[in-house]
């Protein structure tokens, strides 16, 4: 029960008893309403350079509560846009939701939600390495691309074969293909969202740099379905992951920029 972070106790809204800055100033994620976001010239003026290189994923791992992909970072840089220095990659994971239901996205965009959220992951290179970085206000800059049901996304059906060889929390797979995480940009990656928020779970520290992309990546309602053959620990026992997202939190003091008029 108390291995998994979303069903031991009350979940989520619990996660402040643990970690106080659950309930801090700057905490992710957040509700995107597209009435009162600022679009900022400057965004536009200095375009994300967003790179990454087909050989920079090294393997992928059930952490639990996710699928992770990390990277050595070689060759994968994020600069521009609202940052002020080079971040390096480091992984992806993604968050998603129950079948037949509509939730699954952390961000939400005018109070809806998509069916899952991909999580991007990068650290400033100001820092000596991933942990050192993790917890500095400036430490993480997270792309969020929203998952939407449509067409067959073939490259990510890559990473999602291999699912089957992680069936449990700690398993951990070499990838031994070129894998691209620049597949996993929507077409249109200029028209973006940011702000100054935190990590979406435990330890919750408040040092992502958050870059959520406005357009949508389409999948198959039957990739989104094989998100959730992945396993976890739960209080009956293992099952199928899903629900794995923090609803979400209040905005407070913060104005989400857009890239975009
Ligand atoms: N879900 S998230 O992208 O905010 C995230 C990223 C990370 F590197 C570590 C975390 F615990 C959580
Ligand atoms: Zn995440």
């Amino acid at each position: 029960k108390r291995g998994n972070i979303y069903l031991s106790g009350a979940g989520p809204s619990a996660w402040h008893e643990e970690y106080p800055v659950a309930k801090g100033k700057r905490q992710s994620p957040v509700d995107i309403n597209t009435n009162k976001t600022k679009f900022d010239p400057k965004l536009a003026a200095d375009p994300l350079t967003i790179r990454f290189s087909d050989s920079c994923c090294q393997s992928i791992v059930n952490t639990g509560i996710s699928f992770q992909v990390t990277s050595n970072g070689a060759g994968c840089e994020l600069s521009g846009g609202p940052l002020d220095s080079t971040y390096q990659f480091a992984q992806f994971h993604a968050h998603w939701g129950a079948y037949l239901k509509t939730t699954g996205s952390e961000h939400t965009v005018d109070g809806v939600s998509y069916p899952a959220e991909l999580h991007l992951v990068h650290w400033n290179t100001k820092y000596d390495d991933f942990k050192d970085a993790v917890d500095k206000p400036d430490g993480l800059a997270v792309i969020a691309v929203f998952f939407k049901r449509g067409k067959e996304h073939p490259g990510f059906g890559k990473i999602q074969d291999l699912f089957s060889k992680i069936p449990a929390k700690g398993a951990k797979v070499n990838i031994d293909f070129e894998f691209n995480p620049g597949l996993l940009m929507p077409p249109d990656s200029e028209n973006y969202w940011t702000y100054l928020g935190s990590l979406t779970t435990p330890p919750l520290y408040e040092s992502v740099t958050w870059i959520v992309m406005k357009e949508p990546l389409e999948v198959s309602v039957e990739q989104i379905a094989i998100l959730r053959t992945l396993l976890w620990e739960t209080p009956n026992g293992v099952s199928q992951m899903y629900n794995n997202f923090r609803p979400p939190v209040p905005l407070r003091d913060r104005v989400i920029r857009a890239s975009f008029g």
